[in-house]
């Protein structure tokens, strides 16, 4: 067949410029990535012959190598892997298949270790090449293709890529590499070996190196035949699976490395958990908590990375989900199992017992993971970088898992009265707000707002801050789904400070209470007279037990009602929103509320209660329905 000339797809064309430039201070990442997709060709290969023993037997020691050429200034990365036909090397090499790549793409910034850690995120790995080639050509044979059903791929990276059907002797793929002239440092030994070694130590195939004879040996070589493999071709790297070694035979650094290598993410992971468990169930399990959250961790479920599973060393499949719940989706690592079938498929997974019971296990593993990192002292920072990163996501477990509630709430970190005080980067655990609240106290206080700010100044706090009452703060989207979950931690219940009839317990005043009942009573002719002006715009009005400085505020009727949060989600999903009543609460020391209650006029009297109700509405919810009538009535006042 005649070779011909395809374009590249919009985005890797575009891709192919930005690479070029943004990881030029990181351009040995190439060899990272070209050695990871031999690997991956050669994990393909080693599983589909479990079913086809066919497929390797003419080639069966799997291994990748790496040539440089010198006087033709080529490198070139072979494995005996998998290798592509015509089709899948036009489909692989010419578009990106991940959908997140405009996404990338607009990531990519001048900040060059930012970007070549995102390089294998978006499985944009094979056009790293380019980074510092100005031509590559791939040829690929697949398994099980005849010799002269070979495929050879060529591009200089610049629009267009060419392919034809070729002849290749041996199975597998080299990537040629035409290095560009200010690149030649990649044909030196020493060069490649470093790297190469830096990137594949972990790698379970065996990655040999080619080093030419030197000289005289040449000289001597030549008279000989042509030297035996063993001379030539080096290993570089100990190929060993990392996770099959005991523990305390792994050093820190390996356990990096082998994060790098997993994931493709170049920053460090905050902990890792690897365990070898034999009995009923057998496992090998190897887990990590990143260091960043990835770009996609609320993106499409169906994106999500989960883990890599092996069954009996062999690698099975990528982005196996159904051995962690949702909430734990940001963990990354392996499972390897002889629990399960080789040939087990996705759909399998999903109805296996044995996949269930490694659920389980798996999931107590992660939690152990962030419990220890939670507790421990000496690193408090790499707690609060995990926070910051995935508690968002952890939270999403309160519901989602009622049998490790008490556990993933025993890792949450909230901001609060207290800790708003500390400054930003400080935050409570429910244990240590247990621990530091004054013994009268039975209950754990809340309160939920739609920001940060609103919950900070927040007129539901005012009685509980003048008593001391360290209360949690609470504004993320997830919060209000999360708390209705919980009813108590530790034996201790949950109260809102929004709650209708806040219930102070032990911690209310008996003087003060006794006050209240006089005042209430005193202010009985003034609640009459502000619930008639105010007609069906309430519920009722009654005098306060949480506010001190704010002349109002008003609750819900009763506890099942809609937060303000809860009703600008509904909105915001276009669902109808009930119309709700409220109980206005009033301050009757408030100098405006003696203000109010001063003027004679009953018509002003009016706007003055729809002014204090509709105060009370916009510092509970930010918003109002009537604003414009609002301002005209607090004018009429103001000018009064
Ligand atoms: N050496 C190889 N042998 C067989 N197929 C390969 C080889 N190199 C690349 N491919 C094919 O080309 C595709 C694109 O490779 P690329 O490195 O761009 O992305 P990826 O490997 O899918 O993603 P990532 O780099 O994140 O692992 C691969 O998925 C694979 O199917």
């Amino acid at each position: 067949m005649a070779a011909q000339v395809h374009g590249f797809q919009t985005e890797v064309a575009k891709l192919l410029k930005l690479l070029a430039n943004s990881l030029y201070s990181n351009k040995e990442v190439f060899l990272r990535e070209l050695i990871s997709n031999a690997s991956d060709a050669i994990d393909k290969l080693r599983f589909l012959s479990i079913t086809k023993p066919e497929l390797a037997q003419e080639d069966p020691v799997l291994r990748i190598r790496v040539r440089a050429d010198r006087d033709a200034g080529t490198l070139t990365i072979s494995d005996n892997g998998i290798g592509m036909t015509l089709a899948e090397a036009n489909e692989r090499l010419g578009t990106i298949a991940n959908s997140g790549t405009e996404d990338f793409l607009s990531k990519l910034s001048a900040d060059d270790a930012k970007s070549s850690q995102l390089i294998g995120q978006f499985g944009v790995g094979f056009y790293s090449a380019f980074i510092v080639a100005d031509r590559v050509t791939v040829r690929s044979r697949a398994a099980g293709a005849k010799p002269d059903e070979a495929v050879c791929w060529s591009s200089d990276g610049t629009g267009t890529y060419m392919s034809e059907t070729t002849v290749k002797a041996d199975r597998g793929t080299d990537v040629i590499l035409h290095l560009k002239a200010d690149e030649r440092e990649f044909l030196n030994d020493w060069t490649l070996r470093e790297t190469i070694t830096k990137f594949s130590d972990h790698i379970s195939t065996p990655v040999y190196l080619y080093e030419a004879p030197k000289d005289d040996e040449k000289k001597e070589d030549d008279k000989k035949e042509a030297s035996s493999p063993e001379d030539v071709w080096h290993q570089v790297n100990d190929a060993k699976a990392l996770w099959t070694l005991s523990p305390k035979d792994v050093k820190d650094e390996e356990y990096k490395a082998f994060y790098t290598h997993l994931t493709h993410d170049y920053g460090e992971p905050l902990a890792w958990a690897h365990n070898r468990v034999e009995g009923d169930l057998e496992y090998t399990s190897l887990l990590y908590i990143p260091g960043e959250a990835p770009w996609d961790l609320y993106g499409n479920p169906e994106e999500q990375k989960g883990l890599k599973l092996f069954v009996q060393r062999v690698f099975i499949m990528d982005r196996a989900k159904a051995f962690l719940p949702n909430y734990l989706r940001f963990i990354r690592g392996l499972v390897d199992t002889n629990d399960l079938p080789l040939n087990v498929s996705r759909e399998l997974l999903q109805e296996s017992r044995v996949v269930s019971k490694l659920k389980k296990a798996l999931t107590k593993r992660s939690l152990d993971m962030i419990e220890k990192l939670a507790e421990d002292k000496e690193n408090v920072e790499k707690y609060r970088t995990f926070w910051n990163a995935f508690g968002r996501v952890l939270k999403e477990g309160v519901v989602e898992d009622p049998a490790n509630r008490e556990r993933i709430l025993k890792c949450l970190r909230f901001a609060s009265t207290k800790t708003i005080e500390e400054g930003d980067a400080s935050l409570v655990s429910l244990d240590e707000y247990i621990a530091r609240a004054p013994e009268a106290q039975k209950k754990i206080y809340f309160l939920i707002a739609g920001t940060r700010e609103a919950a900070e100044h927040s007129p539901y706090l005012e009685t509980l801050k003048k008593k001391n009452v360290e209360v949690l703060l609470l504004w993320d989207r997830i919060d209000e789904w999360m708390m209705n979950a919980i009813t108590e931690y530790a034996g201790k219940g949950f109260v809102s400070a929004t709650a209708s009839d806040l219930e102070l317990g032990d911690l209310a005043d008996k003087e003060e209470e006794k006050a209240r009942e006089e005042e209430t009573k005193e202010a009985q002719a003034d609640i009459e007279r502000l619930k008639k002006a105010l007609g069906d715009k309430v519920e009722g009005v009654r005098v306060s037990t949480r506010l001190v400085d704010s002349p109002s505020c008003v609750v819900g009727s009763n506890d099942q009602m809609l937060t303000a949060q809860m009703r600008r989600m509904l909105e915001a999903a276009g669902q109808p929103v009930p119309e709700e009543k409220f109980t206005l609460e009033i301050n009757p020391k408030h100098p405006l509320i003696t203000k109010a209650l001063a003027e004679t006029d009953e018509k002003r009297f009016a706007d003055w209660a729809a002014v204090i109700l509709e105060e009370a509405h916009l510092a509970d919810q930010g918003t109002l329905k009537d604003p414009a009538g609002f301002v005209k009535r607090l004018n009429a006042l103001l000018l009064g």
